[in-house]
């Protein structure tokens, strides 16, 4: 096939999310650890470029230092649902990186739930949303969150959605700098692992909280400075296993205030809540 008839790059948005609260509620006979938690969509995104190919074959242009393309999620996401549709089309694929690596934002997840979808609608799958959701889960707890692709109420560990309305404003996000590994947060021996189960039904945000923090700030102090200098502003906690922790503000404004004020050392950045996943439409219900 010369250059001129190649089909051309089509750029998907990846977005990331935050975990409003993240409470440990029990653990499964395997070892994972049952959670409950709101998940959040924001407007920051990775974004992931993908041209179909017509020989089968999955390709990624520009891995990610330290990431060997095989283990690519959007590679690996690519090539579970070859695999799951019996698809016989390829992709090449190039990922815009923006969201920050183990940060508790979900990037890696987002991007390969982004792959699901939008080849979904490239290769004519035409596969139902929970069948999606179902492969996603094989690639990692977090997936299934970004193809359900709304705001939700999250159970078991990642799998059990219902969708929730939450406060639309601003986030203040800020990344402490350091890389916070989720096994050694899961492994901890002071993790609180038996926090009572709560209702979907009209959750107090203030009266949550995230049961990884505790153990994150014990092992890396960056994370509790940056957490202590946003709650000087508002009420602030981690996301996820962390490193990122965030606080809500009402408005652009306020949130740009806080940043403005943010020592030159520490990374950060304001983001919009979003209701609906840009790709939502991209699988049937
Ligand atoms: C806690 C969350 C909340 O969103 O953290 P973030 O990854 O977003 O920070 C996720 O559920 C993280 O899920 P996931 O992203 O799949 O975790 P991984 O890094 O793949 O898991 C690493 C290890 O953590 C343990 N693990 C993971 C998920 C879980 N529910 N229970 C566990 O015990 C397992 O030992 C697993 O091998
Ligand atoms: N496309 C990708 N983007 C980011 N991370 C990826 C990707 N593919 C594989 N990974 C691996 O997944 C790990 C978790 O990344 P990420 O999802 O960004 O963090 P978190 O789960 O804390 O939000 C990374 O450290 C990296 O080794």
């Amino acid at each position: 096939m010369s250059n001129s008839r190649l089909p051309a790059w089509q750029a998907f948005p990846a977005p990331a999310k935050l975990n409003l609260f993240l409470h440990i509620v029990g653990r499964r006979t395997d070892g994972y650890h049952l959670l409950q938690s709101v998940f959040q969509l924001i407007d920051i995104a990775d974004t992931i470029e993908l041209r179909v190919r017509a020989d089968g074959e999955v390709v990624l242009h520009n891995p990610i230092p330290g990431v060997p393309a095989d283990s690519d999620l959007t590679v690996r996401a690519a090539r579970l649902l070859q695999a799951e549709a019996g698809c016989g089309l390829g992709v090449d694929i190039r990922v815009e990186k923006r969201l920050p690596m183990g940060g508790g934002l979900g990037g890696g997840s987002s991007d390969a739930a982004t792959v699901l979808l939008a080849l979904n609608r490239l290769w004519h799958l035409d596969l139902a949303r929970t069948r999606l959701m179902e492969i996603g889960l094989k690639l990692g707890a977090d997936v299934p969150f970004f193809v359900f692709g709304r705001n939700a109420f999250v159970e078991g560990i990642g799998e059990i959605m219902t969708p929730v309305t939450t406060p639309e404003g601003w986030f203040v996000v800020l990344h402490p700098g350091v890389h916070v590994p989720t096994p050694a947060i899961f492994g901890a021996a002071d993790l609180v692992r038996d926090t009572p189960l709560i209702s979907p039904d009209g959750i107090d945000y203030a009266a949550t909280h995230n049961d990884m923090e505790p153990v994150a700030c014990r092992l890396f102090p960056e994370v509790a400075a940056a957490r202590d200098w946003l709650a000087q502003f508002a009420p602030a906690r981690m996301t996820g296993s962390g490193a990122c922790v965030f606080a809500f503000t009402a408005s652009q404004t306020e949130s740009a205030c806080v940043l403005s004020r943010l020592p030159d050392a520490t990374a950060g950045f304001q983001a919009a809540t979003i209701a609906q996943h840009p790709l939502y439409g991209f699988a049937s219900d």
